[in-house]
């Protein structure tokens, strides 16, 4: 399925996503030790900051990948990859929704542990950790891609 078609969104905060990375790193301590983070761009830069922070760890890398043009599902593009198999890594992304991202990604690396935020129900089966499941037909709106703006005032909404 692509994203385009869903129905509902779901606004997600700056202190939201704070608590929730939180809350990830908390649930990845029991998986652990890692040697090292590997952070999916770009959603996953900032998820990956948080945990980093809490699970003290500094070795922090990057696996560059873009699987959306706005909501539009594509052929996921590789633009930096990561050398060997993963082992000790923890793999962090925003969230998972078709699972076309984690799929690739998780064939380059598969000895890697795979967290995410949030996870949609087609990709759930590709993670190893997660915090919070959302429905397929929602679209999660995060921090970084939202800014607030005036609402209409409800009386102006009422179709009269
Ligand atoms: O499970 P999937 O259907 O593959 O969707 C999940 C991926 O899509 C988004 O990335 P996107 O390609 O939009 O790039 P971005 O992280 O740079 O925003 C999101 O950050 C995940 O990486
Ligand atoms: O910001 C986003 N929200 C989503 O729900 C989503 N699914 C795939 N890619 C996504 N990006
Ligand atoms: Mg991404």
């Amino acid at each position: 399925m692509t994203t385009k078609s869903a129905q509902r969104t779901f606004p997600v905060s700056w202190e939201e996503l704070h608590r929730n990375a939180k809350a990830l790193a908390w649930r990845l301590i029991e998986s652990g030790p890692f040697t090292g983070i590997v952070a999916i761009t770009r959603g996953g830069l900032v998820p990956a900051a948080i945990v980093a922070r809490e699970l003290e760890i500094r070795l922090v890398d990057t696996f560059c990948v873009a699987t959306y043009d706005d909501r539009t599902l594509g052929q996921p593009q590789i633009l930096k990859g990561i050398e060997g198999d993963g082992t000790g890594l923890l793999i962090i992304d925003d969230l998972v929704d078709t699972g076309v991202t984690a799929r690739l990604v998780r064939g380059q690396l598969p000895k890697a542990h795979f967290a995410t935020i949030y996870a949609k129900p087609a990709g759930r089966p590709l993670v190893d950790t997660f915090i919070t499941e959302v429905s397929q037909d929602t679209w999660i709106l995060f921090p970084w891609d939202t800014e607030p703006q005036s609402a209409v005032p409800v009386a102006k909404q009422v179709l009269r």
